[in-house]
C-alpha cells in the first residue's frame, strides 16, 4: 500500500440502522487488521465502504496522498481501480473457469509466459500445485478458498480484504488454513484486513484489531493493547475477557493500583485516569490465573485468593474452572493440569495472578 489507509463515514440504510465509523486506520506497510465486533455491527458495511461497494451519506477515505471517496470533494474512485483483493465468505470463484483462469484474472501487464509462471508460484505457495486445470466445483472447500486467495494476492493489490474466509467451512480445514494463512499474508508485503468474530482468528493472525460494536468503531489499536487493556467494558466483554468484576479503588500510587472487589483485595498495574475511590471493572484473563493448594511466598504474585471451585468445563482446547474467590473468578488451565493439581467442584484452592496482568478500566 501506497501509505496509511484512513476513513471515515456515515451511512443510513432505509430499515433506520446508521454506521458511523470515526477515524479508522490501517496503518502504512505490511501486518493483519483485524476488524472485530457481533453480527450486525457494521463490519460488511466498513469494507464494502472500503472497497466500493457500499456508497456512504458522507464520509472520506484516503491511502497515502490518494484520496478513495470524499462526499464534500465528490471524489469517488469506482471500485475497479480500487487495487482491492477480496476474499468473500464463500470465495466466489468463477464456476466456469479454471483454477489457473481465475488466479490469472486480476493480474495485469506481462506475458502470458510469464503470467503462466506466476500463477503456477501462487498454486505452489498455496499447496495447489498440479491443480491448474481443475474447476472450482472439483476442488473441497479449503481448496476453493485458498485459490481465491491466490487470486486476491496475484493481482498486485493496495490492500487485501478478507470477509470471514473460512466461516463456511468445517472446523478442522479452519483450523489448518488459519495457521497456513499467516506465513502466506506475511509473504504478500501488502495490508491486509481480516473481518472475524473468532477469538482464535484474531489472536493467531491479527497484529491490530479494530472493534466495531452497535453500527459504531468503538477501540483499535496494536493487538495485545486492545485485547489485555480494552478501553471499555463493552469491549471486554466482546472481546470475552473471562473476568470482568465490579470493584472500588483503594489506593493508587508508585504505577500500582489497589482495588476492593467485594472485599477482596486485587493488585493491579495502574492506569490513566484512576482516583481513590472511583469505580472500576477489573478485568482478567483466563490463562493468567494460576491455581494452587498452597500460598506462595513469592513476592513477585501480588494476588493470591483463596476461594471454591464452583464450576469446571472444557472450553476448546482448554478447561474453565470457575472459582469463587469472593468474586467470581475463571481460570483457563490445559487438562493436564486440572488433573495434576486435582482441580474438582467444591475444592478449596489458591488462585494467583500478577499483578500487570491485572487490568482495570475506570467507570
Ligand atoms: N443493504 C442494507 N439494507 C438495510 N440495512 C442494512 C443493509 N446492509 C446492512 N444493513 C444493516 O446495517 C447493520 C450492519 O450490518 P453489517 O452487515 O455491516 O454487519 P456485520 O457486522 O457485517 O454483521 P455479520 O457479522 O452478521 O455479517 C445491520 O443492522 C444491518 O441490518
Amino acid at each position: 500500500m501506497i501509505g496509511a489507509l484512513q476513513l471515515s463515514f456515515s451511512r443510513r440504510f432505509p430499515t433506520g440502522a446508521i454506521i458511523q465509523v470515526d477515524d479508522f486506520l490501517i496503518p502504512e506497510g505490511r501486518g493483519v487488521t483485524i476488524l472485530f465486533g457481533e453480527s450486525g455491527a457494521g463490519k460488511s458495511t466498513l469494507i464494502r465502504v472500503l472497497a466500493g461497494l457500499e456508497k456512504p451519506d458522507d464520509g472520506r477515505l484516503s491511502v497515502g496522498e490518494e484520496w478513495w471517496f470524499d462526499t464534500e470533494k465528490r471524489i469517488d474512485v469506482p471500485a475497479s481501480r480500487r487495487r482491492v483483493g477480496w476474499v468473500s465468505q464463500d470465495g466466489l470463484l468463477f464456476p466456469h473457469l479454471s483454477v489457473a483462469q481465475n488466479v490469472s484474472y486480476g493480474m495485469r501487464g506481462g506475458s502470458k509466459a510469464a503470467v503462466k509462471s506466476r500463477v503456477a508460484d501462487w498454486l505452489e505457495r498455496m499447496g495447489l500445485g498440479g491443480m491448474e486445470n481443475r474447476r472450482p466445483s472439483e476442488l473441497s472447500g479449503g481448496q476453493q478458498q485458498r485459490v481465491a486467495l491466490a487470486r486476491a494476492l496475484a493481482s498486485d493489490p493496495a490492500l487485501v480484504l478478507l470477509d470471514e474466509p473460512w466461516s463456511g467451512l468445517d472446523r478442522p480445514t479452519r483450523e489448518r488454513l488459519r495457521s497456513e494463512l499467516r506465513p502466506w499474508l506475511r509473504e504478500a508485503e501488502v495490508p491486509v484486513l481480516m473481518v472475524t468474530h473468532d477469538r482464535q482468528d484474531a489472536l493467531a493472525l491479527g497484529d491490530r484489531m479494530a472493534v466495531m460494536s452497535r453500527g459504531r468503531l468503538v477501540e483499535q489499536g496494536e493487538m495485545e493493547e486492545v485485547f489485555c487493556r480494552p478501553e471499555s467494558a463493552e469491549t471486554a466483554q466482546l472481546l470475552e475477557v473471562e473476568t470482568l468484576a465490579r470493584g472500588r479503588v483503594l489506593s493508587c500510587e508508585n504505577g500500582v493500583a489497589e482495588v476492593d472487589c467485594r472485599g477482596v483485595c486485587v493488585v493491579a498495574s495502574e492506569v490513566p485516569g484512576l482516583v481513590k475511590g472511583g469505580e472500576v471493572w477489573v478485568c482478567v484473563r483466563g490463562g493468567d490465573v494460576s491455581l494452587g493448594e498452597v500460598l506462595l511466598d513469592h513476592s513477585s504474585l501480588r494476588n493470591q485468593w483463596w476461594g471454591r471451585v464452583v464450576g469446571l468445563r472444557q472450553e476448546g482446547v482448554a478447561m474453565r474452572v470457575e472459582l469463587d474467590v469472593g468474586f467470581p473468578l475463571v481460570a483457563l488451565l490445559t487438562a493436564a493440569s486440572v488433573e495434576v493439581l486435582g482441580v474438582t467442584v467444591g475444592r478449596e484452592m489458591v488462585a494467583a495472578v500478577k499483578a500487570q496482568r491485572v487490568h482495570v478500566i475506570p467507570l
